[in-house]
């Protein structure tokens, strides 16, 4: 079979992408290529002809052969009016696999959400109810999702891939497609499927554990529930590891999202699968929808009518919700995630005052004449009376905004977003500003349930699992940004050292060059310690290979350090710290002058880095963020390295010391204690 290369504009987002085969081109004998659809983690889709008329979807496998064969020849047989249908897989000549399936030509719901984001002209920032689509329109695409994922569960099949690019419209029925990762639940199926698979907004937390039992699509559904309301997905982040870390252990907010749902929704994204509503009929059962659907008996196998979608009845047969363990809390303390931009109070205060001023011009039965003499009123208030109201925004401008950089700046150093847990503690009390500004009279009657935690062993197992999962190119992300973020502490110190060491000297280049190399070593010091801290997040490791690994790279800070002084004309025979006899240190080390060599830095350092473990600082599981007790452990270090290996004091104490204050500020964490907190909570 020719392959060639073709840029051809696919619905795929607009992009153009090089698809392997061209327009006209005949594949499997049969179908004519007409264009290229889009590009997905698995293959490229075609949409083609058969020869004897009939447009068909191709997907074109080309990575995970058998994740995603495996998966559709379950699905071939499949009939359901809400789900894509499979007409076949078949090889080409080159043995390359491809699915035929149904063509369906509307939009999926991914497109259907951005194009409302694009209309409103902006990207939501913070989930609400004004940035999801209208309740009709979430009652169709979820009902419709969820007939159809009833039907693989009742199949026996496990979608494993939901999400909004997955949901297509088609003419007005909601489909189902891409359940190529679907796979027969089974004892013998359910777990130690390792392969990473899936998209990380919507999977669900024991996916890290390789479960893939059908409570998977119950947490996904609860995900685009919350989408489809809010227009956002509940956990967010920069890297897919944040969103994983917060799908393991945050409490997602329901807060905003209208109290009817919230139940549904919050029981969904239960940590624990045991604890999500047991099948799509239960979930069904939380929604204020009457369903379109009805399910049959106890297998509940559900049998859509037609009939009912139109003139949407009530169920035949009700279902009740599922129970609950008597241990589930009652009520759902209304917890957010840290998130400093999005929950500075006063902010929130401002735009929940907009949001309610605007819902009261909405609803305000006034014609349109007498809406714009009121506006025009206001205009003309405010125009008049800018000589005290402008002064008046003045100051609190003056006062807002270093109070909101302080406070950015405090929280993301004391608890950044990207790794915290919400704080058990919130529940209860409503000092902390990252907590919830819910009332408080809202807080006690929302029946909505608390997603139940996991053990702090649980959860400990879980992220170290989901840091493993992770590609060598994330992680060479993650470590490029911690290289980054340690650049600017480093400066932040140089700044500070010479600010202060210099404030009764002459500044020159001279007398700045020691500040200089002093942040340039911890730089370099911190960066190797963090790419290595990056490699070995992902488990505990053996200790004696990794003081070994930690050693060499002590020994290269020491000979770049040595390098370095020369380059910048560092005057390494002063502040040696105590009075040394150079004749009774070894000479291969130390000049007769007592100047350290080369080798002696090279030793010193190396004996530092393995000495005192230095890359456990970059552990994401530390138990804090900036540990001072480590940074003054490592100073403490150095000077008695420094008795037996002298170099130029303070400087080796300082380089230490910041070494330790800039991995710790560069690298992410995760708060452990109050994974401890979780665990004791749940014993209690
Ligand atoms: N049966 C189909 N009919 C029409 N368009 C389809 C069909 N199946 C997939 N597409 C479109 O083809 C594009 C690629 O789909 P594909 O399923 O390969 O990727 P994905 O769902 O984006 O990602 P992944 O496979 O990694 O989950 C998407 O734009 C999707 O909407």
């Amino acid at each position: 079979m020719s392959v060639a290369f073709a840029s051809v504009p696919s619905r795929d987002h607009g992009r153009n992408m090089n698809f392997t085969h061209c327009p006209d081109e005949v594949v499997l004998d049969r179908y004519t290529i007409q264009r290229g659809i889009g590009m997905g983690g698995f293959g490229e889709v075609y949409f083609a002809i058969s020869q004897a008329g009939k447009e068909v979807a191709l997907k074109r496998i080309q990575r995970n052969l058998d994740v995603e064969l495996r998966g559709v020849s379950h699905c071939l047989n499949l009939k359901h009016n809400n789900l894509v249908s499979l007409h076949d897989i078949c090889r080409d000549d080159d043995d390359q696999a491809w699915v035929v399936m149904e063509y369906v030509s509307g939009k999926n719901l991914r497109e259907v959400l951005d194009g409302a984001d694009a209309a409103r002209g902006f990207v939501p920032q913070v989930p609400s109810m004004e940035t999801g689509l209208p309740i009709s329109e979430v009652r169709r695409w979820f009902s419709g999702m969820a007939a159809g994922v009833a039907h693989l569960h009742s199949a026996g099949l496990v979608h494993r891939d939901l999400k909004p690019g997955n949901l297509f419209d088609d003419d007005g029925v909601i489909k189902v497609g891409d359940y190529g990762l679907s796979k027969f639940i089974s004892t013998s199926h359910r777990g130690g499927h390792t392969e990473s698979v899936g998209t990380f907004h919507y999977m669900a937390p024991e996916i890290g554990r390789g479960q893939y039992g059908r409570e998977i699509d119950i947490y996904a559904m609860g995900i685009i529930l919350f989408e489809l309301l809010t227009g956002m997905t509940p956990f967010n982040g920069e890297t897919p590891q944040e969103i994983i870390i917060k799908h393991l252990s945050a409490t997602p907010d329901v807060s905003m999202i209208p109290r009817e749902y919230r139940h549904a929704i919050a029981s969904c994204l239960e940590k624990d699968p045991a604890h999500r509503p047991s099948d799509v009929p239960s979930l069904m059962a939380m929604l204020p929808w009457k369903s379109s659907v009805t399910w049959t008996d106890a297998d509940r196998i559900p049998v859509i009518d037609p009939q009912q979608v139109a003139s949407n009845e009530q169920p035949a047969r009700p279902v009740s919700p599922p129970t609950r363990s008597a241990a589930s809390p009652a009520t759902a303390p209304a917890v957010t995630l840290r998130n400093p931009s999005s929950e500075e109070p006063i902010a929130r205060a401002i735009r929940n005052s907009v949001t309610d001023l605007g819902l009261w011009w909405k609803n305000l039965e006034r014609s349109p004449g007498s809406k714009f003499v009121i506006v025009l009123a206001t205009i003309f208030i405010l125009l008049f009376n800018t000589h005290w109201l402008l002064p008046a925004l003045s100051i609190v401008g003056f006062i807002y905004v270093p109070y909101y950089i302080i406070r950015h700046m405090v929280l993301q150093i004391s608890e950044p977003d990207t790794y915290a847990y919400p704080n058990p503690d919130s529940t209860t009390s409503n000092t902390s500003p990252s907590h919830s500004f819910a009332s408080a009279d809202a807080r006690l009657s929302d029946p909505t349930p608390v997603p139940k935690r996991l053990s702090k062993t649980q959860v400990r197992q879980m992220l170290r699992e989901s840091l493993a999962a992770r590609s060598r190119t994330t992680l060479a992300a993650e470590w490029t940004t911690s290289g980054m973020i340690s650049m600017i502490v480093a400066a932040t110190l140089l700044l500070i050292t010479s600010v202060i060491g210099l404030r009764n000297a002459t500044v020159s280049p001279m007398a700045l060059s020691p500040y200089v190399w002093m942040a340039c070593v911890v730089w370099i010091g911190s960066f190797g310690l963090l790419g290595l801290g990056k490699a070995w997040e992902s488990s505990d490791g053996e200790g004696m290979l990794r003081r070994l690994s930690s050693s060499f790279l002590g020994a290269g800070v020491g000979v770049v350090a040595y390098l370095l002084a020369e380059m910048l004309m560092v005057p390494m025979d002063v502040g040696l710290g105590r009075d040394i006899d150079a004749t009774s240190l070894p000479v291969s080390f130390y000049h007769l002058s007592g100047v350290p060599k080369a080798a002696a830095m090279m030793a010193h350092f190396a004996v530092l880095f393995g000495l005192l473990r230095m890359w456990k600082p970059v552990d994401p599981l530390r138990r804090a963020r900036l540990s001072l007790w480590a940074v003054a452990v490592a100073v403490v270090g150095e000077w008695l390295v420094h008795q037996v290996i002298p170099v130029p004091q303070p400087s080796g104490m300082l380089i230490a010391g910041g070494i330790i204050v800039m991995t710790q500020m560069s690298a992410p964490w995760v708060k452990a204690d109050s994974v401890a907190t979780l665990a004791t909570m749940r014993k209690a």
